[in-house]
């Protein structure tokens, strides 16, 4: 199951969190982002998710496994139709062990980790995510991070605000980014896409696609 990573090597951005630039190469990213566009359309289909304040987010998201609302975790789609979303597929999961397997250099780390959930965010050319912290888990297993199509900032900062210090990386089509272990809740967010930049062939026509895989201890 060891994936042999082209890409530069892991650049570390925090304790426990890593960048993994070009991870997947261009046919992997066009299988992803077709698979991607397929769940958008159902059997939940991808929908700005609505707030508890009233906001709605810039964002479009559909899940697999578990439905992911602001802020938990629910078997069906309760705010989107009442549906049961699509399941994990289990070579989804093994993509997440072989993104901590080169991420972490730890066989051990990688085999322990059972994914259930991904939440698949479709940014157009205005979406952005304000900083937050990914805690509707129950677990401390590290979240793994893939991108494709348009690049962004991807603004990472610590785990005690939500303000400085934090580190702005630019994550293009094909990058891994794993936060883990004492970077797990630490604060993170989209602050601009860069709209035209996707790889020709890479599966995007247009905006970003992030896979995030978690998980989220209630299987
Ligand atoms: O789009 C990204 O790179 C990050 C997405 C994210 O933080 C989330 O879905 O919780
Ligand atoms: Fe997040």
């Amino acid at each position: 199951m060891m994936f042999s990573f082209p890409g530069t090597g892991p650049r570390e951005i925090a304790p426990g969190a890593l960048h993994l630039p070009g991870w997947l190469d261009l046919a992997q990213q066009r299988r992803l982002a077709v698979a991607c566009h397929a769940w958008a359309r159902g059997p939940v289909p991808a929908r700005a998710a609505r707030l508890p304040r009233g906001g709605v987010m810039s964002v479009r998201t559909v899940c697999l496994g578990w439905h992911w609302q602001p802020y938990r975790y629910t078997r069906t789609a309760d705010d989107a139709g009442g549906g049961q979303v699509a399941p994990l597929p289990g070579w989804l999961a093994d993509l997440g062990r072989a993104a901590l397997a080169d991420a972490y250099r730890d066989p051990a780390a990688a085999e322990s980790y059972r994914p259930d959930t991904a939440l698949i965010n479709f940014y157009d050319d205005a979406a952005r995510m304000g900083m937050h912290q990914d805690k509707d888990e129950r677990t401390d297993q590290p979240v793994v991070s893939l991108s494709l199509g348009d690049s962004c900032r991807f603004r990472f900062g610590n785990t005690h605000t939500r303000n400085r210090p934090w580190t702005d990386v630019e994550l293009v089509s094909g990058d891994l980014f794993v936060f883990g272990g004492p970077s797990r809740f630490a604060y993170h967010g989209v602050t601009t896409t860069y709209p035209g930049t996707a790889p020709d062939g890479c599966g995007v026509d247009a905006g970003r696609i992030n896979i995030t895989l978690r998980e989220t201890g209630l299987s």
